[in-house]
């Protein structure tokens, strides 16, 4: 009776369904794989997927460009039977998307395996997803980062922190549950805020210690449990720059796999101009200070390859575009330039 009465919801759905948009139609697609398991089970066997490494995605390099490539069920079998690894791989895999035509899209950890064999085989290569980000194509940045941190976080959920006991994950890898205790796990994601300070006609950078040498960023932090935005902002620009912010605006917010799985949440702060003074958190920030206009326009144009002097000294460069940091500061520019016009 279940039987019938799943089949006929789903024939209901996919009614309704044809009469919304192509956008609706795949988050309710998508919403039903992680709601029927059978469903999704059945979606993996016409599916495609990703492959990673240890957390590393596959990159394939033809000519300049790197691809990232997508498996059929049936390409990705044939490569895990010669590693000896048939064994139930699809359960293994997370749902990450789907395309406009409903072939759902999965990403797959190989990280048990011997990665040189796949490679050699696949003719491509694991790639550290801090280089893969910024080499693929623009719409296959976030589809990676997304990817990782649903990897990242089942590979880190695999036991209930109640019980000890192992945990199992749903076919569409949106859960995990303790069978022991009933409890179920849902993947997380830390809340940060990433602001650009500006006086009115300077914005401020700073950088870490930890930073390639030359780059500057606008401020992050993560926002404290019980927090609004507003408040984690203030708190992380008094923290970490000694400055008191008088007005904000959000801007845009972004997902970011670093150093787990962060949902950056971008704002413009400003502070008064006479009380501008820095004083800095040594402990987490090695420089901050105020950039004008000029050494903006001038500091996105480099590269971090050209930024070094020759004294051995880096002039500052910024974040390459597929970070919001970036997006904040041209954004600053661009209002700086229509107010200076
Ligand atoms: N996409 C971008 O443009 C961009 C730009 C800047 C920073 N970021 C990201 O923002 C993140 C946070 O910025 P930050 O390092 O300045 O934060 P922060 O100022 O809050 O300092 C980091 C410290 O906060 C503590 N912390 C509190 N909650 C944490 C949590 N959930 N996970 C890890 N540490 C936690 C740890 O002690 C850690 O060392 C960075 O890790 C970076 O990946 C992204
Ligand atoms: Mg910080």
């Amino acid at each position: 009776m279940a039987a019938v009465y799943q089949a006929l919801h789903r024939r209901v759905s996919s009614l309704a369904c044809r009469l919304h948009s192509t956008y609706v139609r795949k988050m309710r697609y998508l919403n039903q794989l992680k709601e029927d398991d059978s469903l999704c089970r059945q979606a993996q066997t016409s599916g495609t997927f990703y492959l990673f490494h240890n957390l590393s995605p596959f990159l394939q390099k033809v000519g300049k460009k790197y691809l990232v490539p997508q498996l059929s069920a049936a390409e990705t079998r044939q490569i895990l039977e010669k590693l000896q690894e048939a064994e139930q791989w699809m359960e293994k895999s997370v749902l990450i998307g789907c395309s406009d035509e409903h072939r759902p899209r999965f990403a797959l950890d190989l990280g048990a395996l011997d990665k040189s064999v796949i490679e050699a085989e696949l003719q491509g290569s694991f790639t550290d997803l801090r280089k893969a980000l910024f080499v693929v194509d623009r719409k296959d940045s976030p589809l990676l980062a997304s990817a990782q941190s649903l990897l990242r976080w089942h590979d880190s959920h695999q036991y209930c922190s109640k019980t000890g006991q192992p945990t199992e994950k749903n076919p569409a890898g949106s859960k995990r549950v303790c069978h022991a205790s009933g409890v179920t796990y849902y993947p997380q994601v830390s809340p940060v805020v990433i602001t650009l300070v500006s006086d009115g006609s300077h914005c401020l950078l700073a950088r870490q210690p930890s930073f390639p040498p030359g780059m500057f960023t606008a401020l992050s932090g993560f926002c404290d449990m019980g927090e609004n935005v507003e408040e984690a902002v203030r708190r992380e620009v008094a923290e970490e720059v000694g400055l008191e912010v008088e007005s904000l605006r959000y801007s845009a917010s972004q997902h970011w796999p670093f150093p787990s799985s962060s949902l950056m949440i971008a704002c413009h702060a400003l502070v008064g101009a006479q009380r501008a003074e820095i004083s800095l958190d040594t402990l987490e920030l090695e420089e901050a200070r105020w950039f004008g206009l000029e050494e903006i326009v001038e500091g996105l144009k480099r590269e971090p390859s050209s930024s070094k002097q020759d004294d051995g000294s880096f002039l500052p460069w910024f974040p390459p575009k597929q970070a919001i940091a970036h997006q904040l500061i041209r954004e600053w520019l661009q209002q700086q330039s229509a107010q200076t016009a």
